[in-house]
This record gives C-alpha cells, structure tokens and sequence, in this order.
C-alpha cells in the first residue's frame, strides 16, 4: 500500500496543515496526565510542520464524550503538556468548529499551534458525517492522519475528511508510518511460538477481533474485563463483574474455534473480587468458579499469574494488549503489574498496544524491556488480523505519483 509520508507534500512556508491525532492519554482524578506517550510520539509530524514554518491546526479524541461539551474530557491539559514538549505556546480552542475554532484559526500565523477542543464533543464525528467532516478540511490545505490509535475507526476526522484532500494533499503522518510499518514486518513472519495477551474493558470493541487472530497466533491469554464475559458463557456466576450478555454466544465461538485449530486458550483460574468499585473496598480472593453475587472481578489472582508465566515461558512473539485488572487502584493493580515483568523477562519479541496498557507497563518501570510500545490497542489488534484500517485505507495512493 503506497501512502505519502509529510515530506512527500509540497508544502511551503504559511500552509495551513490539519493534523488528526490520537491525544487520548489517561488522565487521574485530580487531571495530571499519567502517561504522555501518545503526546510524545506524535512530536516528530508537528516538529516537521514547525520547521517548514505551516499553520498547524490539531485535533483529538480524548475519551468517550457522548457527543456534547463534558469539562471531564476537555483537551485543555493535553495543550498544556504539548505545549511543554515543543516549547512554544499551544492555542486552545474553546469549541471544535464554533466560532472561537474559527476565528482562532484565521488568526493563526506561521509556525503557530492550534489544538481544536474535543471532536467527539460533536455527535456527528462518530458518525463519520461528510458535513462534519467537511467543515474540518476547511481549517487545512492539507490534511495528515498521526492517530494510529483511532485509524480502525471510520469517523470524521479519520475517515470521512480525506474526501476533501487529493492525492498531492494528504498524508500519513511519521508515527502512522512507523507503526504501519512495525506490525506489517511482524505479521509477514511472526517467530512462533506466537501468544497474544488480550484484556481491558473494551469487550465489545475487541472480542470481535480475537476469532480473526486465532489462526494468527499459537496461545490466547485472557484477562481483564474481557474475561467475565468467557467465564459466564462457560456457566459460571461473574457477580457484578464487567459482562457483555449479547457476547456470549461469541465468547463460545471463540472458545470452539481455537479448540479446532489447536490454539491454546487460557482465562484467570483465580479473581480478585470487591465488594464495590472502589480504592476502599472490602477485597478477597477466590477461584473462578467461586464468584458470589453482589461482588466483582477486578484483578486476576496469584495462581493466574503463576499460570500465565509459565503459557508465556517459550514464547518467541508476545502481543499484550488490555490490562488484567484495574491497575490505577493499588488494590488491583498487581495482576497486571507481575504480567508485564513476566512479558518483560522473556527472550522473545514483546510488543505491547494500548493507551492504558502503555501507561501500565510504564507504571510497572517495564517500559525499556519491550521491543515496541505501540500507541493502539484496538487499531493494532485489527491490522494483526488482516484487516485495512479504514483511516489508512482513506490514505492509500493509486498509481505513480510524484507530488513535489
Ligand atoms: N476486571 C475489570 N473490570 C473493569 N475494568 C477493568 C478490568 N480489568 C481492566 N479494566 C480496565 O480496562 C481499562 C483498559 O482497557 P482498554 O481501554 O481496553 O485498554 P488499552 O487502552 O490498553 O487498549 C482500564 O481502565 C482498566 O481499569
Ligand atoms: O485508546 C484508544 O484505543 P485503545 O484503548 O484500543 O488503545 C483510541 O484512542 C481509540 O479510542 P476508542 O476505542 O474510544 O475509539
């Protein structure tokens, strides 16, 4: 697949350049960002839009608003950080294409900074409205997708908006680049044996994309939340634990599918439950089959651990995306952590995907261990099951180009 890189854009000094990128980083309860990573990596686009003295207008996601203004998931902290990184103020927009977006734009002057507040503070970019998404391409003469994060979801700013750019105008950005890359020569020739970790909150979203990575890999380990909905379809009473009831059929299929192709599938043998949802509850231990009513899941115990170091021991690719537990709670937070020492000693390529996951292993000092920290979780999964990311795909150039 042939896609234009920054430099491949005939831009010149006072162009206006849009660039979408994948700023949703987590944040704690008092607003510090905990993990800057997302931030960090998409450094390289804006400094070469810098150095080529462009107008450069940012946009984001950070969380999942629910198509209006929310405080909770603003982009105010993520300009102050970036505005750290590059050392040069960051101009915040107030709305997203409102009248201080606009006029904030228009007063933009070469090499300045606009970061648009939240695009899913608008209900029509999850929709991938041309409309939308039109009203976007106007803030850009060119237009760079840097969200490898988001580029398996076709919405306005990913998907929809290349519409407006040609082939010479649009581009994906150094960090889409890189990790397009990484996983395509990974996948090619993966070195076996070959086992994914998969966990997290996102069930619905990643469940799907385990049946497709089956014939991908040697073991599946299950974790997290994800696992809840696995245990339930096997029978067994998950509490309050985090289930998708409309899943279970799939979380079978999954199951009966990795039996057929001799996939080894593994999910925690021992939970720790809480009471409640919370830093200060009441926690206890016990086996899979022991989860009482009223209670939940919210960290796999010490025998899953024990049992997933010794799936993981001869493994030559480890993908690791989701964590096993709600690590930002002390409480909770030791499944994940001893997973990722166990994928960090091992010998084998260790690639890990995932805002939260990334923040995890950095929160487990693990970070220097891994052979690539890659920013997506979901978008990573999609593209190991072979799939084209509709962000990517909207990228793609035909034919020979030469655009300089
Ligand atoms: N058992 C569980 N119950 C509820 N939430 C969980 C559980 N295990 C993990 N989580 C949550 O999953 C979230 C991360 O999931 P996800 O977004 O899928 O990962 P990533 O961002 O790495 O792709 C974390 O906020 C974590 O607290
Ligand atoms: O954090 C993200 O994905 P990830 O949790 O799969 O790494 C991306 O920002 C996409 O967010 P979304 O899953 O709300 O579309």
């Amino acid at each position: 697949m042939k896609l234009n890189s920054p430099k491949d854009l005939p831009l010149k000094k006072g162009d206006r350049v849009f660039v979408r990128c994948d700023f949703n980083v987590p944040i704690d309860e008092f607003g510090n960002i905990t993990d800057d990573r997302r931030i960090r990596m998409a450094l390289p686009t804006i400094k070469y839009l810098l150095d080529n003295e462009c107008k450069i207008v940012i946009a984001s996601h950070l969380g999942r608003p629910k198509g209006e203004f929310n405080e909770k998931y603003s982009l105010k902290p993520v300009a102050k950080r970036l505005s750290h990184l590059l050392k040069q103020d960051v101009i915040m927009a107030n709305d997203v294409v409102g009248p201080d977006a606009k006029s904030k734009a228009s007063n933009l002057k070469d090499g300045e900074v606009l970061l648009l507040e939240n695009v899913r503070f608008d209900s029509r970019e999850t929709k991938n409205d041309e409309g939308f998404a039109k009203e976007l391409s106007e803030f850009g003469d060119f237009y760079i997708n840097d969200a490898f994060g988001v580029s398996h979801r076709a919405h306005a700013s990913v998907e929809a908006i290349t519409r407006f750019y040609n082939e010479c105008h649009k581009a994906a950005g150094f960090l889409l680049l890189k990790e397009i890359n990484f996983f395509y020569k990974l996948l090619k020739n993966p070195v076996r044996p070959f086992v994914a970790v998969v966990g997290g909150s996102k069930v619905s979203g990643k469940l799907q994309a385990l049946i497709n990575l089956l014939p991908k890999v040697d073991k599946m380990i299950v974790g997290g939340g994800m696992a809840f909905t696995f245990l339930k379809a096997m029978g067994y009473n998950v509490g309050n634990s985090l289930v998708e009831d409309d899943l279970i059929d799939e979380a079978l299929k999954i199951m009966a599918e990795a039996k057929r192709l001799g996939v080894k599938f593994y999910l925690p043998v021992d939970i720790v439950i809480a009471d409640k949802f919370s830093e200060d509850a009441i926690v206890k231990y016990v086996t899979y089959q022991e989860i009482p009513d009223g209670w939940m899941g919210l960290d796999i115990g010490p025998a899953s651990v024990r049992l997933f170091g010794e799936v993981l021991w001869d493994a030559q690719t480890i993908l690791w995306n989701g964590p096993m537990g709600v690590y930002e709670m002390d409480k909770f937070s030791r499944g994940t952590f001893k997973i990722s020492h166990e994928i960090a000693r091992s010998h084998g390529i260790k690639v890990v995907g995932g805002g939260d996951t990334a923040d995890a292993v950095q929160r487990a000092g693990d970070d220097e261990e891994m052979t690539f920290i890659s920013t997506g979780g979901g978008a990573s999964l999609e593209l190991l099951e072979g799939k084209k990311l509709p962000g990517v795909a909207a990228l793609e150039i035909l034919g020979e180009v030469n655009c300089k």
